[in-house]
């Protein structure tokens, strides 16, 4: 582990939160229909508090639509690697969409090289506006895939609206609090393979080296492989096992910053030892790329005081994706 993240495990993690051997599960469908927002907030507020993870279940997205993404995520990586490269990353300049072949992204650089391979895409423009916000690059010839795909990203945003109105809620703040800073909010999409690791199996080489996640939210599916794990306030790491009929709802570091570290953007990586092929599909949401993330005024007391500057959402991503982008680091 790089001693950035060694430094925020002890100080973050050990120090103030509760054990957890096990992601709790929320019951969401109280807050999607508004028939009790309130139970399902305080839910909310113990997960984020101790393990910064939780498996949200009665999330209205059809299992059919989630079964199609993977069937044309396996597709899609099945291509040859030079029909993918045809789509890498490194075409489409600070939009970031595309093919990222293995190792081309190490959320842990440094110490880990990541065996998965990603495809990004996000909200659709004609032209490069700026940093995150430009034209995807589709497959040629395959427009079930875009429209598929995307449509599943459009579904993500929506239920991230909501997931944070949830949020909100849970830091006593108004459930609309997260609008202002999402007019345009960055997003983005993931596809994920990751090839089985047999043999001895080090912090040198897995299928994803242990990082927090950069923005605000993250809602990860996961096929029935699993691999995923989150470590808890004693260094062990939690297994997120794949439960059918679920997401996994994480939150990253601008979160953690908004809440001066009373919710946990938490460490996580996965490691595929299981022998077969494991595919797993990301959806990011952060706020606007000019949006100001500094810790709530309710978060900051004696016992807790301010331990962030206020820092623009864009400029943190980029700082982080600076760190672990090869073709980056490589310009
Ligand atoms: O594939 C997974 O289970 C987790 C992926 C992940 O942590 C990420 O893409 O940030
Ligand atoms: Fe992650």
């Amino acid at each position: 582990m790089s001693k950035d993240l060694l430094v925020s495990l002890d100080d973050k993690l050990h120090a103030r939160r509760e054990r957890f051997d096990k992601i709790p599960i929320v019951d969401i469908g109280p807050l999607l229909d508004g028939t009790d927002k309130h139970r399902v907030s305080r839910e909310i507020r113990w997960a984020l508090s101790n393990a910064g993870f939780m498996y949200v279940k009665n999330h209205g997205i059809q299992q059919d639509l989630i079964d199609s993404v993977f069937t044309v995520s396996r597709r899609f990586f099945d291509l040859p690697l030079s029909e993918k490269t045809l789509l890498h990353i490194s075409n489409s300049d600070v939009a970031f969409r595309g093919y990222i072949e293995p190792f081309g992204e190490n959320t842990n650089p440094g110490k880990t090289k990541d065996l998965k391979e990603c495809f990004d895409f996000g909200p659709e423009r004609s032209v490069l506006e700026g940093p995150f916000f430009g034209p995807n690059q589709w497959p040629s010839s395959w427009p079930e895939f875009r429209e598929l795909t995307y449509g599943y990203h459009q579904r993500m945003v929506a239920l991230a609206k909501k997931l944070l109105q949830g949020i909100a809620l849970s830091l006593d703040l108004s459930e609309g609090y997260f609008e202002n800073l999402m007019r345009n909010p960055i997003s983005i999409q993931r596809l994920l393979h990751y090839p089985p690791q047999s043999g001895h199996v080090s912090e040198d080489m897995i299928g994803i080296g242990a990082h927090t996640d950069y923005g605000n939210l993250t809602i990860l599916a996961q096929d029935d492989v699993g691999g995923l794990q989150v470590l808890n306030r004693d260094g062990d790491w939690v297994q997120g096992t794949p439960i059918q009929g679920t997401f996994i709802i994480n939150i990253g570091d601008l979160i953690q910053r908004l809440t001066n570290d009373v919710y946990l953007a938490n460490i996580h990586r996965v490691v595929n030892s299981s022998g077969r092929e494991r595919y797993s599909v990301p959806f990011f949401i952060d706020a606007d790329f000019d949006a100001v993330i500094e810790p709530l005024k309710s978060c900051v007391t004696d016992s807790n005081p301010q331990r962030y500057h206020p820092v623009t959402c864009g400029e943190h991503k980029l700082r982080r994706f600076a760190a672990s982008y090869a073709h980056l680091a490589k310009a």
